[in-house]
């Protein structure tokens, strides 16, 4: 294929004669499933990137011998068996595969009131390990954490694509039934409301609370119901494990399979204008002029960013403007990212660790410490004999903004000190072991995973009916659909896998591709 392009006179703006079926703007995992999912079916695809390398908030970086996940290292969605594993069938899609690494402890949480919980990946010890703490609860406990595992078991059984594609509703219903009237009937509801059914003890209510915290980045009330059926059981069936390399493989072998299907991806290429004609979406403009036209656009990149900066104003819809009113941006995160020397942990330490003194404080700026420790299962990201903690705790980017250079570096180290001094308590000497410190703000997220005020996705203003106000990827702009955690069903690398499943089937019934 020529990769034929020509200069408009007079102008920067160079047009490329390529002509895709579909462009997708960003490779976080979200793009990129939508992309080996299109090429896979025969699409001529190009994902555009700004960055140097894939992932976006899944990415990772290299210093001093450690290697580094940007993001969160605690993965769902590598599981062997059921239709949830959609990491795994995303990457068998374009006959790729990665080694994972079992973890048999999704967290363990250290929480006021004494509480200190393992969540074994085995459901009956897990469920043995509350009910120790709440036996007058031990019946509640069970019901609630059964009823996740109805919304999973109706999920786990059918296909999971586009639930803007009339046939394939039609499909599953007749195929399932009862599991799409389940899935209807929970949509609505949210984990709290469901909780509370059960449970009447405040302190494991809290509990609850921070069950969902630690992934919705909001308290049971506000979390989706199917969103916690799916991370409540999926952690006991297909369970959580770590990629082999780092979680930053999953890009870089998503990218491998795409490549081998016929698509095609270019980094520093930051899009900054989808392009129109008579209300359609037809292409995008990069930052250095030169211009890429497609049957479909794709953007990976937030809502915000995506009708705020990429589309004149003036075509800002209506529905966008009501959804802003329903969801706000997630809070960014101060992050850690240390090398520190093995003998500061004690043997059988787990991966991840959820810390918090005072149950009022959760969802405060610095509240609760988000631990993960990748190299206790899979060593060789950091040199022998060292280890990589990646402590993160929410932080709001407008903390940061409007400091000098040697405040906001002052800043970030005072505040750095201020949640290792609160780790030493979980592992002492940690402050003596350091080897390597690297501290990230809402601003660093902003600026390298070009993410508006560094959030993390879209979490919901006040108590909304679950998922139903949550967008898909058809957007009210022609030619033009969103991918990634600003559409159904919300934040997690597995979500937005679905996310972009569902996006690329869509596609693919409007291009009429198989
Ligand atoms: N443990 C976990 O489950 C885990 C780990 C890491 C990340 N995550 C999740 O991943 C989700 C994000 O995934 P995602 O796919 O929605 O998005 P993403 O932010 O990861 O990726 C978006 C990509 O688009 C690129 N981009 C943005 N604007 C662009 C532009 N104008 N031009 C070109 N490229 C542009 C960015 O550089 C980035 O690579 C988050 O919600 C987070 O929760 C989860
Ligand atoms: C037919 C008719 C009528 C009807 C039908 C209905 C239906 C079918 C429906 C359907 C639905 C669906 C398909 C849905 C889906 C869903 C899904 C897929 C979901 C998913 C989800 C997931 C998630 C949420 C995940 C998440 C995760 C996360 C976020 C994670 C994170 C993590 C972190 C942050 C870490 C932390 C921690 C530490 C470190 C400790």
């Amino acid at each position: 294929m020529a990769n034929s392009i020509k200069k408009i006179p007079n102008s920067q703006t160079v047009i490329t004669d390529i002509y895709y079926d579909a462009i997708i703007i960003g490779s976080g995992i979200g793009g990129l499933v939508t992309a080996t999912q299109l090429a896979a079916k025969g699409a001529k695809v190009l994902v555009l990137e700004r960055y140097l390398i894939p992932g976006g908030s899944a990415g990772y970086f290299e210093r001093h011998g450690y290697r580094f996940d940007v993001g969160a290292s605690m993965i769902f969605g590598f599981g062997q068996r059921g239709t949830t594993n959609l990491l795994t069938r995303a990457l068998d899609a374009v006959n790729v595969s990665l080694e994972v690494i079992p973890d048999m402890v999704q967290i363990h949480y250290h929480l006021p009131n004494g509480l200190d919980l393992k969540v074994e990946r085995n459901y009956e010890k897990f469920l043995q390990n509350l009910i120790a703490y709440f036996p007058h609860e031990a019946k509640g406990i069970r019901r609630f954490y059964d009823e996740c595992w109805r919304v999973f078991n109706c999920l786990n059984c059918m296909d999971l694509l586009s639930l803007e594609e009339p046939r394939y509703l039609m499909r599953m219903f007749f195929q399932h039934p009862l599991a799409c009237l389940g899935l209807l009937r929970y949509l609505p509801q949210n984990a709290g409301d469901v909780a509370r059914r059960y449970i009447k003890d405040p302190l494991l209510l809290k509990f609850i609370d921070m069950e969902c915290y630690c992934w919705s980045v909001v308290p049971a009330d506000m979390t989706p119901m199917i969103n916690a059926g799916m991370v409540f059981s999926d952690r006991h069936y297909g369970g959580v494990n770590y990629p082999k390399g780092g979680v930053g493989q999953i890009a870089q072998k998503l990218v491998e399979g795409l490549i081998q299907a016929g698509g095609n991806i270019k980094y520093q290429a930051r899009v900054t204008q989808i392009l129109t004609e008579k209300g359609r979406a037809v292409g995008v403009k990069l930052a250095n002029g030169q211009i890429y036209r497609a049957k479909r656009i794709v953007s990976n990149a937030t809502r915000w960013h995506t009708f705020h900066k990429l589309l004149p104003q003036k075509k800002f819809p209506s529905n966008e403007k009501k959804w802003q009113q329903s969801y706000q941006k997630s809070p960014s995160f101060l992050t850690l990212h240390m090398g520190i020397q093995a003998y500061c942990l004690p043997v059988k330490t787990e991966c991840h660790h959820i810390v918090l003194e005072d149950w009022e404080k959760m969802a405060d700026s610095e509240g609760t410490i988000f631990v993960s420790i990748p190299t206790l299962l899979d060593p060789d990201l950091a040199p022998a004999g060292y280890h990589i903690v990646h402590a993160f705790t929410p932080h709001w980017i407008n903390d940061w903004q409007g400091l000098s250079v040697k405040n906001y570096e002052a800043n970030k180290e005072k505040a750095a000190w201020r949640i290792i001094e609160r780790l030493e308590k979980i592992f002492p000497g940690l402050d003596a072991s350091l080897d390597y410190l690297e501290v990230g703000t809402p601003r660093t997220h902003r600026r390298f995973l070009g993410r508006e005020d560094g959030t993390y996705g879209p979490i919901p203003r006040r108590k909304l009916r679950g998922l139903l106000a949550m967008p898909f990827n058809r957007t009210a702009i022609p030619g033009l659909y969103c991918v990634g955690d600003s559409t159904f069903p919300g934040q997690g690398l597995n979500a937005v896998a679905f996310s972009g499943f569902a996006c690329a089937h869509r596609i693919a019934v409007d291009l009429g591709l198989n």
